[in-house]
């Protein structure tokens, strides 16, 4: 494998691309890797990335747009057949499929689950990216890398490239730039030079609040919290060098005997999210917060139709 340089009358080329696995594979860490700054959730229990999270890598002769999926799933509930549907339809909208497998595991049925969907799309470039490489010795990632390989030959999936990276201390990720860049289709950029993600602010912020709320009660409630941001408004009357943005949120469960698990007692646990999410929102945001948290059932929201659409799904 080897680094391509980019010749000058090279033309310009711009598409989109995703990354998929497993959960934990390690797509949204490589996703802020390749863009440079935080615009993925990540975290390290599965599951956590539920919207479309797009960053954007600006180079001179290219622009590569990010796009994170959810997981794929066996479906459970109607939420589960819905981000499938997702996954499915932007697989098949995609310049490029990066598919995730980290090096300190072995390949596993969550895995080949998601390599036959992989073989099933048969237009799409695809790029094996053996990920986390810095948690494994050199034998152990030859072996992943052979056994890669043949599970492309096992199913007929013929990988343009096998490339592994470390998101941690960003191993070899500019030269899988490298290597998606020629995969791409001739183009002018997408994108405004300095935009990082399209994801809309609300939504980013909504990821936060679920995030800090799941913090140490994901055992107890694995996918039944979601949050809607109902209102972010910059407080008026505020001298110009002391901005405030009121930010309302409802955090959505889905039966009443939740509620006690969140708010914590006497709200302790509620606080605690509000200030630990209020931090990260002013930091994605750059500007101070004032956080309004709600919490409110929505009976059985991952079942019903109207409810889903209401929380954005
Ligand atoms: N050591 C090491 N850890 C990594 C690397 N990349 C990701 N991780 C860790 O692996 C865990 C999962 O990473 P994510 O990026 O959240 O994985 P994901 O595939 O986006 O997961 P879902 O959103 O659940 O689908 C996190 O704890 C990361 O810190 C890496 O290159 N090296």
């Amino acid at each position: 494998m080897s680094a391509r340089t980019h010749s000058v009358d090279a033309p310009h080329r711009s598409g989109f691309v995703c990354f998929v696995g497993r959960p934990n594979a390690g797509k949204s860490t490589l996703t802020n890797a390749l863009v440079g700054q935080k615009v993925a959730i990540t975290s390290n229990r599965p599951q956590t990335t539920r919207h479309t999270v797009r960053g954007i890598v600006h180079r001179p002769e290219a622009q590569l747009v990010l796009v994170d999926t959810p997981g794929l799933h066996k479906p459970r509930t109607l939420l589960g057949e819905r981000l499938n549907d997702v996954v499915r339809t932007t697989w098949a909208e995609v310049d490029v499929i990066g598919f995730c497998l980290p090096a300190d595991q072995k390949i596993g049925p969550g895995d080949k689950y998601i390599a036959k969907e992989l073989a099933g799309i048969r237009k799409t470039p695809k790029i094996a990216i053996v990920t986390k490489t810095d948690l494994v010795d050199s034998e152990r990632l030859a072996e992943q890398l052979i056994a890669v390989d043949q599970l492309g030959r096992e199913l007929g999936i013929e990988w343009a490239e096998i490339v592994p990276v470390s998101a941690v201390g960003a191993k070899q990720t500019s030269l899988l730039t490298d290597l998606i860049v020629p995969l791409l289709p001739e183009g002018p950029a997408l994108y405004p030079e300095g935009d990082l993600t399209d994801e809309p602010e609300q939504v980013m912020v909504a990821e936060l609040i679920r995030e800090a709320a799941l913090e140490g009660v994901r055992d107890e409630l694995p996918h039944s919290i979601a949050v809607v941001v109902e209102e972010m408004l910059p407080r008026e009357d505020r001298p110009a060098d002391r901005p405030l943005l009121d930010v309302h949120a409802i955090i959505y469960i889905e039966r009443p005997s939740q509620k006690g698990i969140v708010i914590g007692p006497k709200g302790a646990r509620l606080k605690d999210v509000g200030s630990k999410s209020r931090k990260h929102i002013e930091a994605l945001l750059g500007t101070p917060v004032f956080l309004d948290l709600h919490v409110k059932v929505a009976k059985d929201w991952q079942r019903d139709p109207k409810q889903l659409r209401r929380l954005g799904f």
